[in-house]
């Protein structure tokens, strides 16, 4: 079968809501961080899966802003888009909307940029096709992808050296 090579990215919004209930708060009566990163990972793995038709494992969560605390009884919303592709890797946007319901009111309260990397049968980093932006909102993110690219490139290379570090007491 001849694979795609460019997709839009709107191919690859991954939308979820759900209700923030007791059980997902912290001791602030606010969603806890670590199931909001959870919902993060989810929603951006399956957008990164919508390109590659591949499963995917994520590389790196390259940022996690939490912005505003988000209550019980509010809503968060999810919305994950690809934004930029190397060669087997590809950048996620995740953008997390809290909604008082009662009221209708919404705000922006978390921001998130993760890597994901598509495997093929092998197991090993496969070929994924590229995206290409439409709507404004697309546009800003795709033009501004290549910036934190290279920031993350830099990152990587800190990384080997910390794993290096830490690794010479197992040999
Ligand atoms: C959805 C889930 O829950 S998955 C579970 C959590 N994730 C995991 O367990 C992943 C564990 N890590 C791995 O398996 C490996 O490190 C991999 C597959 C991510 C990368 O394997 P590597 O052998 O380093 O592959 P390689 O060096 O060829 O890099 C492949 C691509 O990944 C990118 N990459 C690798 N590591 C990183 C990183 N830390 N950050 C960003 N990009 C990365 C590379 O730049 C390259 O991109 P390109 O092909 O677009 O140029």
């Amino acid at each position: 079968m001849e694979q795609v090579k460019k997709k839009p990215m709107k191919e690859t919004l991954t939308i979820k809501t759900s209700h923030v209930f007791p059980p997902d708060a912290n001791h602030l009566g606010t969603l806890f961080g670590g199931k909001l990163m959870a919902y993060i990972d989810d929603v951006a793995s399956i957008a990164a899966i919508k390109l590659a038709r591949n499963p995917v494992v994520t590389a790196s969560t390259d940022s996690v802003d939490f912005i505003k605390p988000i209550k019980i009884g509010d809503s968060v919303t999810l919305e994950a888009i690809v934004t930029w592709t190397g060669n087997t890797s590809m950048e996620v946007f995740v953008k997390v909307i809290a909604e008082q319901l009662l009221t209708g009111k919404k705000a922006v309260a978390a921001l998130s940029f993760l890597t994901f990397v598509a495997l093929g049968e092998d197991g090993k980093p496969t070929v994924i096709p590229e995206v290409f932006p439409e709507t404004d909102e697309e546009k800003w993110l795709h033009q501004t992808a290549s910036r934190r690219a290279a920031h993350r490139k830099s990152r990587k290379q800190e990384s080997k050296d910390l794993v290096a570090f830490f690794s010479h007491n197992f040999n």
